[in-house]
């Protein structure tokens, strides 16, 4: 059986500057797949060429046996991809309600009940709906960034460093979300995390990038291993 996502030989740039050559990941029906790396080695930029934010210059997407290459974005979102890019991006004027109901108007199904079931991951944010989204702290913009994305109904749910810059308090919240999404929904998850730690407890598979390039790859279990160790350490 083929992949849900399969990405193979994907090269990206910022005008002259190469920043990725020749990516392969894929991530299975229902799997974790974690993509690691220090610093500036290009997971950012790996999973913007993914979702279609930064065309890539080589390379292929192929989505639920679909080449979505040269799809734009929401085509993407469309089809089941949700992205929660680095930051917690949402919209700051707007309270948490609307947050969710853009999202939802945008989305192709207009399912109202798509945000209770986003709430119901993030139950903290029920009592935060009448909030503008920009006077929440970093941590709960930061669900409400994921609840965003989860109200598109993903299949596959791209995660970028979520738990960065988040307090300590929320981060355990963050990961428990992402474990019950996975493990109790089957939700696939392309996960950029830094910290082994973490890594360790949700993923099934990882990738490690070193220069733009994947330099390990394998099941979570090898990630104990004292090389992939030191192809981490700072
Ligand atoms: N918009 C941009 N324009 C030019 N260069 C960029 C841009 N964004 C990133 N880069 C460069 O591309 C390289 C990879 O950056 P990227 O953000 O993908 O790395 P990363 O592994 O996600 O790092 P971090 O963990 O710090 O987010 C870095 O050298 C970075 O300086």
């Amino acid at each position: 059986m083929s992949a849900l996502l399969e990405v193979s030989g994907l090269a990206a740039a910022y005008g002259r500057a190469r920043v990725l050559f020749g990516v392969d990941v894929a991530v299975e029906a229902g799997g974790l797949m974690c993509v690691m790396g220090r610093n500036g080695v290009g997971k950012t930029t790996l999973l913007n060429a993914v979702m279609g934010v930064l065309p890539p210059t080589a390379g292929k997407v192929v989505f639920d046996g679909e080449d979505v290459t040269g799809l734009p974005v929401h085509e993407r979102v469309r089809r089941g991809m949700g992205y929660v890019p680095q930051g917690h991006e949402t919209f700051p004027q707007l309270t948490v309600a609307d947050n969710l109901r853009v999202t939802l108007e945008a989305s192709r199904h207009r399912d109202g009940a798509a945000i209770e079931e986003a709430l119901e991951v993030f139950p903290r944010l029920k009592e935060l709906l009448g909030r503008r989204a920009g006077f929440l702290s970093g941590g709960q913009q930061q669900q409400l960034a994921i609840a965003r994305a989860l109200v598109t109904r993903p299949r596959l749910l791209i995660l970028d460093e979520p738990t960065e810059g988040v307090q300590p308090s929320i981060v355990a919240e963050i990961e428990a979300a992402i474990e019950r999404l996975h493990r109790e929904r089957g939700l696939a998850v392309l996960l950029v995390e830094q910290y082994l730690e973490l890594a360790l407890r949700l993923a099934d598979g990882f990738v490690i990038i070193e220069g733009g390039r994947v330099c390990r790859s394998g099941p979570a279990a090898d990630l104990h291993d004292e090389e992939v160790r030191r192809l981490l350490a700072v």
